[in-house]
């Protein structure tokens, strides 16, 4: 499972076939890019299915010849390609050309990407599950009793599935221990979601604390080949594991988790798959969401319609939902106008006004940290404590994990006002009363 960084990129021709013109292909180019191939040629076609030959006798002889022509190893189809029709697809092509369609494609991104062991194994149950529906269809229905059989290959990847969810259950999920630790030590939870590309990674930097990072035991190792390449290139998925860091936001610490984009049509197992990256979400006190207003305003309003449908799937309480509409600096006045109207009739009213930023420029990053600040549970208190050097170390405590609106050293005592977790909050005031 290396990375495709040490291999040469691949020549790939794009093949969409569309309903309707125009047939975009951006997104999908920059699907291949991200698994570390080029793209020579693209074959579109406006039109209805044909179900046999996915494209028409035609178009599949034109494609055959921009393969040929563009010495091409790889074909690529933003599509689902039944079994049957990847067959006929392959055989239409100059011999050793390979044809994967868009799930198969996403599946090797992540395959090439996954830097731990359990996102390895997760990854190869995601290919497997996907895997063993098209190993049966491909098999002779004559033989199928036979192929379930002990020695088989269906019965092979069975067993294998079988294996690696047992495998996975017993791996400890790091994210969870790191969690429960974080919120036992008084840290709210930030978690960024959305669509790959949307600008998450670039609002983490912005929010994360100079010199304080934090990372899970998920981590990438720093300075690899495909961190600096990720760094410049408009690549997808540039995170697949989680990252978290710290961050201050008004007073409050708290630590802010990067997830891994979502992609439309991802296989579904494959979100199963990575569902602590969902997870995530359902587990922080807050949720911003990133959606890329620079879209189409139809692509921007499906996206953020799936967004909000897959946050609400995992149980995010709409009042924890923070909407980011980014790249902002990239529209016109009207554009953003519409954007914001647009995301203001699909938000749930509970959630937090959209706020139309630019994270790249910095532009209003501010009222977003107050969005998300005004969301973390908070509680008042008043703690009253010996003005003894023993009671001092809570009264740092109290600065380092809360918000201290006064403090009032009145004689023998000393009085302090606060907000902060309730949770903070019911710790230091057992604290401050054995001190009494
Ligand atoms: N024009 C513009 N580009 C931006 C802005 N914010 C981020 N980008 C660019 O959008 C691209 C994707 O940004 P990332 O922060 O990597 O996106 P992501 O959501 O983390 O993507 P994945 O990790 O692939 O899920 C990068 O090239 C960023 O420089 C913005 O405000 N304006
Ligand atoms: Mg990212």
């Amino acid at each position: 499972m290396s990375p495709s960084v040490d291999t040469q990129p691949t020549n790939t021709v794009i093949v969409k076939r569309s309903p309707t013109a125009p047939v975009e292909t951006d997104e999908i180019e920059r699907l291949v890019r991200a698994n570390g191939d080029s793209v020579v040629a693209e074959v579109t076609q406006v039109g209805p299915d044909d179900s046999g030959t996915y494209l028409g006798r035609g178009k599949l002889d034109e494609l055959a010849a921009a393969v040929e022509d563009r010495e091409a190893g790889r074909v690529v189809v933003d599509g689902e390609l039944t079994p049957d029709q990847h067959h006929t697809v392959e055989r239409a092509m100059p011999d050793e050309t390979v044809v994967v369609d868009r799930y198969r494609l996403v599946l090797e991104i992540f395959e090439s990407q996954a830097g731990t062991r359990r996102s390895q194994l997760q990854v190869e149950l995601a290919r497997l599950r996907y895997d063993l529906p098209r190993v049966i269809a491909a098999a002779d229905e004559g033989i199928l009793n036979q192929q379930t059989e002990k020695g088989s290959r269906i019965y092979d990847v069975q067993t294998r599935i079988d294996r690696l969810e047992g495998k996975l259950d017993e791996l400890p999920d790091p994210a969870d221990q790191f969690r429960k630790r974080r919120r036992e030590e008084g840290f709210d939870l930030v978690t960024l979601a959305g669509y790959t590309n949307a600008g998450k990674s670039t609002l983490l930097h912005r929010l994360a604390d100079e010199m304080s990072l934090e990372e899970t035991a998920t981590d990438r190792e720093p300075g690899s080949e495909k961190d600096a390449t990720a760094a410049v290139e408009d690549r997808l998925f540039e995170t697949l594991e989680t990252t978290t860091r710290r961050a201050t936001l008004e007073g409050r610490p708290a630590l802010v988790t990067d997830t891994v984009g979502f992609v439309d049509d991802l296989p579904h197992d494959l979100v199963e798959s990575f569902s602590s990256t969902l997870s995530e979400a359902a587990a922080a006190d807050v949720v911003v969401l990133v959606v890329d207003a620079s879209d189409t305003l139809e692509t921007f309003r499906e996206r953020l319609s799936v967004s909000l449908e897959v946050l609400e799937a995992q149980d995010v309480d709409e009042e924890r939902i923070v909407t980011v509409l980014n790249k902002a600096e990239s529209l016109t006045d009207d554009e953003r106008r519409r954007r914001y109207s647009t995301a203001t009739d699909l938000v749930p009213e509970a959630a937090a006004d959209p706020i139309l930023a630019s994270l790249l420029e910095g532009t209003n990053v501010d009222a977003l940290r107050s969005a998300v600040r005004e969301r973390f549970p908070e509680e008042r208190a008043t703690l009253r404590l010996p003005n003894t050097d023993d009671a001092m170390s809570l009264v740092s405590r109290a600065y380092d994990r809360t918000t201290v609106e006064s403090i009032d050293y009145a004689g023998e005592t000393v009085e302090i006002e606060c907000r902060g977790r309730p949770s903070v909050l019911e710790k230091l005031r057992a604290r401050a009363e054995a001190i009494d």
